[in-house]
């Protein structure tokens, strides 16, 4: 009641000053101002030409994906084993929104490079490292920023048949299958991908832009 009666005096002060009722609330509330207008700068980076995926548009579709995961794990035990580092933003986002969760789900991560240093293309060399908890017999929900190649994924999924998994999903945000070529199969996707170097919202180039909040295509300059 308190907010409604300042923001009703707010609205009367916007007209006879001629700012719109945002510019007003950004510049009597500081929680505001955070909210609308930092978040609005924040979906612009200099290094980015073009933003794929905002911050809200990501938000909405993670959602979709842990419902349709809650529904299709309800009943069994799933493992959600996020590939490092570049879905560790997706993964926390993620398996927060597996609701209700289902009982016995765990978290690992394992960690795979292709894509070493200064390169927006794979190296065909995939190392790759299992987490910390047994995979035998579990269902694994395997999750990924985004399936390019294929390369990675396939050799992830090769170590997880080999160790015995009694099922295995691959989950990605983004779905580049422009480029593949190694045939996996992704049973959940977030976005198709067009065929460009993207980075923000955990994925890199060459360890920068992870934090962006948005995914946005990177200017070429950058890596050229
Ligand atoms: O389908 P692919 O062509 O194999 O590419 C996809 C992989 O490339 C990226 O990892 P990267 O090797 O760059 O390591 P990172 O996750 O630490 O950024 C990305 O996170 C995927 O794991
Ligand atoms: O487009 C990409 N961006 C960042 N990392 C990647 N790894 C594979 N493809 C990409």
């Amino acid at each position: 009641m308190i907010a409604q009666a300042h923001l009703a005096s707010l609205s009367g002060w916007c007209k006879t000053s001629r700012l719109r009722s945002e510019e007003c609330a950004i510049s009597v509330f500081p929680a505001f101002q955070r909210s609308a207008a930092a978040r609005a700068g924040m979906e612009r980076h200099a290094d980015i030409t073009e933003v794929l995926f905002s911050e809200q548009n990501i938000k909405t579709r993670v959602a979709e994906m842990g419902q349709q995961l809650a529904s299709d794990y309800q009943h069994k035990q799933p493992l959600v084993l996020g590939v490092l580092s570049g879905s560790f933003i997706f993964m926390a986002d993620l398996v927060r929104c597996i609701q209700p969760p289902p009982s016995g789900l765990h978290v690992d991560f394992a960690r795979a490079q292709s894509y070493a240093g200064k390169a927006t293309w794979s190296s065909g060399e995939v190392h790759t490292i299992m987490g910390k908890l047994p995979i035998q017999n579990r269902h694994i929900i395997l999750v990924e920023d985004i399936v390019d190649s294929g390369q990675t994924t396939k050799n992830l999924i090769i170590g997880l048949k080999k160790a015995g998994v009694a099922s295995c999903a691959l989950v990605a945000l983004l779905n580049k299958t422009s480029r593949r070529v190694e045939n996996v199969d992704v049973a959940l996707q977030g976005f198709e991908c067009p065929d460009k170097f993207v980075v923000g919202y955990g994925l890199d180039f060459d360890e920068e832009y992870r934090s962006l909040p948005f995914i946005g295509v990177l200017r070429p300059e950058c890596y050229s």
